[in-house]
């Protein structure tokens, strides 16, 4: 199974370091790990890092890639659309990028399955320009796999959704991770989300990696109080599951 692991890894826009010496553990495929912290704490620069987008100080490490599989792929937050394709080729052409053109029959079951799987079979020719939100965000999340990812970095990539289609995606997802055997790290604002499906949490504040760890303990009301400036509870609802209230600002 795939696994991954930061070495004193870093970042910088020119001058401004934006983290530096972030390590993990090998983290090692068949769940999902949420990404947290506040709003320009680097989450979406740490996946760009990751995903080799970025250069910077410090090793990240990929052992036991799949023939056939692609190594890393970067879901970034919603980048807009381009009009000129429909969804169906915007997703053929996902799957084909940096590999051949020839498309087989594999190719478009594997379409037609996602398609599927994600609920949005009925977009599949309608332009991507003329797409809600949401549905791009879905479109997106289509195009990431499609690809065939051993370690795939989503972006927030609920944030368009709705109460539904979140819950919908993150199942899909955690099942899909358990299934594939991939590493799929989640950038989330909802600590709900990391809760609920997350069995690992990364948080990074203050150009730090924080705290990295199984999330029931990793989000604590000190966690909440230091990192988000809130006062909060992580407390079991009448179901039994943890969850986050939110008492006021810290
Ligand atoms: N291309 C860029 N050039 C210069 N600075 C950048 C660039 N991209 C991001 N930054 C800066 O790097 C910091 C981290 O940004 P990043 O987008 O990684 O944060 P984030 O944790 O994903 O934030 P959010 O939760 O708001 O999406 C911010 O201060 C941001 O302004």
């Amino acid at each position: 199974m795939v696994a991954l692991k930061l070495e004193e890894v870093g970042a910088r826009y020119g001058k401004t370091q934006v983290f530096e010496a972030i390590s993990t553990d090998w983290l090692k495929g068949g769940t999902l790990t949420a990404l947290i912290g506040p709003n320009a704490a680097g989450k979406s620069t740490l996946f760009k890092r990751i995903a080799g987008l970025l250069k910077g100080d410090g090793v990240v490490q990929v052992e036991d890639v799949r023939e056939g599989f692609r190594p890393i792929c970067y879901m970034p937050q919603d980048t807009g659309a381009n009009a000129v394709l429909t969804v169906y080729e915007s997703i053929l052409l996902a799957a084909k990028q940096g590999g051949g053109w020839r498309v087989a029959e594999d190719d478009l079951k594997d379409i037609d399955r996602l398609l599927k799987a994600l609920h949005i079979s009925d977009l599949a020719f309608r332009d991507l320009g003329a797409l809600s939100g949401g549905q791009r965000q879905l479109v997106a999340i289509a195009q990431a796999l499609v690809r065939r990812p051993e370690v795939l970095l989503m972006d927030e990539p609920t944030s368009a959704l709705d109460l539904f289609r979140q819950i919908e995606v993150l199942e899909f997802m955690r099942h899909l991770a358990a299934e594939k055997g991939m590493a799929v790290l989640i950038a989330l604002h909802d600590l709900n989300h990391a809760l609920r499906y997350c069995a690992q949490t990364m948080v990074i504040s203050g150009g730090r990696l924080l705290a990295s760890g199984s999330t029931l303990d990793v989000i604590t009301p000190e966690m909440l109080r230091s990192v988000y400036r809130v006062e909060a509870r992580v407390e079991n609802c009448t179901q039994g599951r943890p969850m986050v209230i939110v008492d006021g600002t810290a």
